[in-house]
């Protein structure tokens, strides 16, 4: 919008050499599907595009029974994907971006220690020079991940409401190699198309493909599991009982050396609300809403809120250019951005506190319900109704259009599948399509029970009268 930001992270830049092992070391890739992809392109369409060219996309799940049979679901009848990116090249991406726009500046190695919101400044410590200084700002966005200062400092002066879960399971990331084919070419060794999954009800094992042929894995299991884990032997006895086929592709020295390498990390869903303060101050992605990352939402969501937040700014009339740092006059209160930052707050809040629930409850649709024939049921049958019900509405022109409006379909007509919603559908909002779900998986419920109720009383009759007919006889 043309403002002069000032941009501070407290880790050093990824895009030198000297920082890219250590900001690799965790969570290699993720899945960017159109809320993020929607997002990215309101602010910068030919960014979107380039940042494109390095995505592989990923149609179905791909689920891995015990004997290591392959079976394919996919994510969409129309064949929409989600897309494994390079979380590095997503971020150096963005940071080249930045870098060259002119009114944006970049502090690496700058940790924000503590804000004065009253008086619009922030401590902020420079790890080069272990030195620490105050500067002044505007408006300040709260960008800091699942352990925000910022919102921690927010705190101090709202009443904010906030809730904060680890679950009982944790994950660890594991590394699984390209094959090599018979002209020593690297090979994907499973489907790059398909976003793989070992369910094994209490835990699992998934992977994402990466653009040199390899897989990220990544292994989630209560705390518990994971503790019985101990010694090599344990290590390779468990994975030879449970991913049989996958230990084979992973390698069983590679595997030990990931599991004594790669660190066990925690799993956490934050709630919280309000998520500013007066016209001074927002938090946005982990920091106001970090979520279990099982829908594969997290920062697609975060991608979002951006997007959100700019369509309230405009929409308040908020200038798209800096604003008037009248930095002497403290007191003085920014009613368009007040109200725009006002309204961030309540009209978001329903949708971050949907998506947190509805990714923890994939968890389970993905390590159990999936090998369920229940759940194949009525994966059909929601895909039957909507394909019945669908219309064609023209999704491209709705996207465009989300540039300046946070959501065009506030109550969307026809069936739709809960995943479309959440994956595909940027147009609807995550609180919208929980609800719209809740109420077809009633409708479902109830034409079960009819469904069940019409056979039992078909069976009654026909024993009956079978019954009846070999009396007389
Ligand atoms: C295993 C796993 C898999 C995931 N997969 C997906 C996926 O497939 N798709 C998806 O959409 N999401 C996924 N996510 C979620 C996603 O990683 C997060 O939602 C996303 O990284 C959040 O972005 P963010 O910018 O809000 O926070 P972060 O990525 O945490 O960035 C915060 C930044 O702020 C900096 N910082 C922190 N404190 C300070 C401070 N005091 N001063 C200055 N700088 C500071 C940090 O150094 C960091 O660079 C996954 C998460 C996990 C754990
Ligand atoms: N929702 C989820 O389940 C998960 C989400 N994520 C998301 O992915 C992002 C990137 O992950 P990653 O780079 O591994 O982040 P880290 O786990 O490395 O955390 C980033 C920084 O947060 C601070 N921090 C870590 N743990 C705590 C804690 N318990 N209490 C207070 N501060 C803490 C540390 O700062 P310092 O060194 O200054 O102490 C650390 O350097 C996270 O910020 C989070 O948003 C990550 C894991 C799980
Ligand atoms: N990226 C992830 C990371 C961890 C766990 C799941 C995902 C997913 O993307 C899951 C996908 N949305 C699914 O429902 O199959």
């Amino acid at each position: 919008m043309g403002w002069n930001v000032d941009i501070y992270e407290a880790r050093p830049d990824l895009r030198l050499p000297s920082s890219k092992a250590a900001a690799q070391q965790r969570s290699i890739n993720l899945a960017i599907s159109s809320r993020g992809i929607t997002a990215l392109h309101a602010i910068d369409p030919a960014a979107t595009a380039r940042f494109f060219q390095t995505v592989i996309p990923m149609c179905g799940r791909m689920i891995h029974d015990i004997r290591g049979n392959q079976q394919s679901q996919q994510y969409d009848k129309d064949g929409q994907c989600i897309n494994s990116i390079d979380r590095a090249l997503l971020n150096e991406g963005l940071l080249e971006e930045a870098s060259a726009i002119p009114n944006i500046r970049l502090f690496f190695n700058h940790k924000v220690l503590s804000i004065d919101f009253d008086n619009r400044t922030m401590v902020i410590r420079d790890t080069n020079s272990e030195t620490e200084v105050r500067k002044a700002f505007y408006l300040c966005i709260g960008a800091d991940g699942s352990y925000s200062i910022v919102r921690r400092q927010l705190m101090r002066v709202v009443r904010m409401n906030f809730q904060q879960e680890y679950i009982p399971h944790e994950y660890i990331e594991l590394k699984m190699p390209a094959g090599c084919d018979e002209h020593g070419q690297p090979v994907f060794l499973l489907d790059p198309n398909h976003l793989h999954i070992w369910p094994r009800h209490s835990f699992m094992l998934i992977a994402l493909p990466n653009k040199d042929k390899s897989f990220t894995c990544t292994l989630f299991a209560p705390t518990v599991e994971f503790d019985r884990l101990i010694g090599c032997e344990a290590i390779l006895s468990w994975f030879r009982t449970y991913f049989p086929d996958a230990l084979l592709l992973l390698g069983e020295d590679k595997l030990l050396n990931d599991f004594a390498k790669n660190t066990r990390s925690p799993l956490i869903s934050i709630k919280a609300k309000p998520y500013h303060y007066k016209d001074r101050c927002v938090i946005l992605g982990d920091s106001a809403h970090s979520m279990v990352p099982f829908y594969g939402q997290g920062l697609n969501c975060g991608l979002e809120d951006v997007r959100v937040l700019q369509a309230l700014l405009l929409q308040e009339g908020v200038a798209p250019c800096s604003p008037p740092t009248h930095l002497g006059e403290r007191e003085l209160t920014d009613t368009r951005l007040l109200n725009a930052l006002s309204k961030y707050t309540e009209t978001r809040h329903e949708d971050l506190v949907a998506i947190c629930e509805l990714a923890m409850d994939n968890y389970t649709e993905m390590r159990h319900s999936v090998t369920t024939p229940m759940y194949l049921f009525k994966k059909a049958l929601d895909n039957l109704l909507y394909t019945i019900t669908s219309s064609k509405d023209s999704l491209t022109l709705a996207t465009r259009s989300l540039a300046t409006v946070p959501f065009l379909s506030p109550n969307p007509t026809g069936w739709l599948p809960l995943y479309t919603m959440v994956t595909f559908r940027p147009d609807i909002s995550y609180a919208t399509a929980r609800k719209k779900a809740a109420k077809q998986s009633a409708v479902l419920s109830f034409a079960g029970h009819l469904g069940t109720a019409f056979l039992s009383a078909t069976a009654l009759y026909v024993t009956f009268h079978a019954v009846h007919w070999l009396q007389r006889r």
